[in-house]
């Protein structure tokens, strides 16, 4: 039996980040692949409709499997997109079976070109308190005045709405975080410069975040603000009753936030005569500049 495996969807879905897949000869009294193979035989009509040219290329995911006929066929998504009729493409992602990929003339590239900007996701991370939404804001009205087009996912916003079914346990966060990347990644796809304004506690799910888009198209923005700073500021009253036992498992109290170690960027609470958010934002424009993403 032969079997294809490779690295799970947290690990990278693009065809750049996806190297290292295989493909590997499953002993034959194997009854089952092991977990990230897939088993040709077990890919059925699909399989038999596929006519390959070129170098067979599989991408794994986690409870998926996807079988692209060569790297040439894949567009700017990862994804098929230029497959002629003969070589159809069906895929089965988590409990989605024989879903396909489509593909439109007018892409990310042509968007951006109309919008003069490129999309990406700036993922702002912090304590509740930190000033995240301050300095969302305010660079959304920096982007907006100089005509770049910029689009808010805030944490608490989000959660009034398509993640109202969402708790703050491990899991939801979890749940919360990942949907929101794959709304941000729809976001730039579209050419939009996504802002991201989540707690995000856990890095894992962060980096799973990262992972979805090309390198280089999020920016992990890491609001350093001591813990004492947030409590002090505690504009919603949160903290106090996070300290009074009335809210269990907030973050900073009694749930843990682990602190980005490699953030492109790092606002720093500087004491007293702290940074204005206004000012913050200017040290996210200068990046956003720097790195030519205020222009097609
Ligand atoms: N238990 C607990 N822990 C942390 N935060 C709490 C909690 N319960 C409610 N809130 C309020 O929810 C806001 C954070 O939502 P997020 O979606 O950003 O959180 S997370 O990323 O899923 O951890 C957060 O808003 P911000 O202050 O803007 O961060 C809080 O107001
Ligand atoms: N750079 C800053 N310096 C001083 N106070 C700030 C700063 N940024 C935000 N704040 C204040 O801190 C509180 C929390 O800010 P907010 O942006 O709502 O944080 P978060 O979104 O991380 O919860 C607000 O009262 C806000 O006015």
């Amino acid at each position: 039996m032969i079997a294809i495996g490779g690295r799970s969807a947290l690990a990278g879905g693009t065809p750049s980040s996806s190297r290292g897949l295989g493909i590997g000869i499953e002993p034959p009294s194997s009854s089952s692949p092991k977990p990230g193979f897939v088993a040709l035989s077990d890919l059925g009509s699909v399989n038999s409709r596929l006519s390959f040219k070129g170098s067979i290329r599989i991408k794994a995911m986690e409870g998926s499997r996807t079988v692209t006929v060569s790297e040439t066929d894949l567009n700017t998504n990862g994804h098929a997109g230029n497959l002629g009729k003969s070589q159809s493409l069906l895929s089965s992602i988590g409990n989605s079976t024989n879903i396909q990929w489509h593909e439109c003339s007018v892409n990310k590239v042509e968007r951006q070109k109309l919008l003069k900007q490129k999309g990406c996701v700036i993922w702002i991370t912090g304590l509740s308190a930190s000033g995240k939404s301050s300095v969302a804001c305010a660079l959304s009205q920096i982007l907006h005045r100089r005509g770049k087009l910029s689009y808010i996912l805030d944490g608490d916003n989000v959660r009034h709405g398509l993640n109202r079914d969402l708790s703050f346990k491990a899991e939801d966060r979890a749940e919360n975080i990942r949907r929101v990347g794959e709304v941000a990644k729809l976001f730039a796809d579209a050419g939009v410069l996504c802002i991201a304004s989540l707690i995000s506690p856990y890095k894992r799910d962060r980096d799973a975040c990262r992972a979805l888009l090309p390198d280089g198209d999020f920016i992990e923005v890491f609001m350093d603000v001591p813990l004492q700073v947030c409590e002090e500021r505690d504009p919603k009253g949160l903290y106090k009753l996070a300290r009074a036992g009335k809210i269990k498992g907030f973050t900073g109290i009694d749930d843990p936030y682990e602190a980005p170690l490699n953030s492109e960027i790092v606002l720093t609470h500087k004491g007293g005569d702290c940074d204005s958010p206004i000012e913050m934002a200017e040290e996210v424009i200068s990046y956003l500049e720097e790195k030519g993403f205020l222009q097609a």
